[in-house]
């Protein structure tokens, strides 16, 4: 095990931003999505694993901090060295030389911006330094707190390719916090979901959509005509746009998809949809504690 938190109290002065009861544990070569609304304290969770903060309670690691790698949503390097300067001398090493690096750089379309100084970077530059940074340390633990946010559509999209070779075959444990589910359901294999600094729920991730919402779910625009057709098929907690319709096997999902392409009506099928699977475990959550029957029995 890398890591083990137990107990955990996480306070701003007076304010409790994080408090998990139940033990959360950590494998190595674990690809762990972080989720939660905002404020849910998943960046609070993040400093904490990373000791950047004061708490109450238990995190057992048995690595080092140069074990850990962060992207956080602010990096803060020394504003008037040139991009240059700061990467070569945070990785200890020459742009020259070092062709894994070269290669990033290239990756990344970020040769223009060795020349700049840092307060110089737009706000997508300073984020590709850090991701560049962050991936050519290659820490056993390294966290990625919402690292395609302020990256244009492309970016993001080569950015996710460049993480899935990159750490592919590699035993590095990655806690990714992300707002995109999909890149979620690209990278993650287990989920942790914090809502106002509680854990909803932590486990792999496919588990967690069988326990939520079965085999697999359908979804639709709500609207009344598709409510009204709809009606007979167990629903799923779901967006106040969408009609989501869980299906216990493939008989069950046959037929629902038959009857949803004789009516010429759009739907999505997935068998992986975070989403719908957090919204899910969010109601399942609040039940329990209104009714004190635990979900996690
Ligand atoms: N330095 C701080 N001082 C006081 N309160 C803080 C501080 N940092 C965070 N908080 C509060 O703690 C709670 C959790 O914040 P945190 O940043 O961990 O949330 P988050 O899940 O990462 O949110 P987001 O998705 O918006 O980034 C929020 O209510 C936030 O206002």
């Amino acid at each position: 095990m890398l890591v083990e938190i137990r107990n955990l109290q996480v306070f701003y002065g007076k304010f409790q931003a994080l408090e998990i009861d139940r033990p959360i544990r950590i494998n190595e070569g674990e690809r762990i999505g972080i989720i939660g609304s905002n404020g849910a304290g998943k960046t609070t969770l993040v400093k904490t694993l990373l000791g950047l903060t004061t708490y109450k309670g238990r995190v057992e690691t048995r690595l080092k901090p140069q074990d850990m790698a962060a992207h956080l949503q602010f990096n803060h390097y020394v504003s008037t060295m040139s991009v240059r300067h700061v990467l070569e001398t945070i990785l200890d090493t020459s742009i020259k030389t070092n062709q894994r690096l070269r290669e990033l750089i290239e990756y990344f379309e970020f040769e223009e911006c060795l020349k700049k100084r840092y307060k110089s970077l737009s706000g997508g530059q300073k984020q590709r330094l850090t991701i560049i940074m962050v991936m050519m340390q290659d820490a056993p633990l390294t966290f990625y707190d919402e690292v395609t946010s302020g990256l244009d559509f492309e970016t993001r999209q080569r950015l996710m390719e460049k993480l899935l070779q990159w750490y592919e075959g590699k035993s590095n444990t990655l806690c990714i916090v992300s707002h995109y589910y999909e890149e979620l359901e690209l990278l993650a294999d287990h989920l942790l979901i914090l809502d106002q600094g509680r854990v909803i729920d932590y486990g792999r991730k496919q588990e967690l959509f069988q326990k939520y919402c079965g085999e697999s779910i359908i979804t639709l625009d709500a609207n009344a005509e598709n409510e009204r057709l709809t009606a007979s098929y167990r629903k799923l907690a779901a967006p106040a746009h969408l009609i989501a319709l869980a299906c216990r096997e493939q008989a069950e999902e046959e037929e629902l998809a038959g009857l949803l392409i004789r009516n010429n009506i759009n739907f999505k099928r997935s068998s992986s949809d975070i989403e719908i699977m957090s919204v899910n475990a969010k109601a399942a959550y609040a039940k329990e504690h209104e009714s004190g029957v635990s979900v996690n029995d």
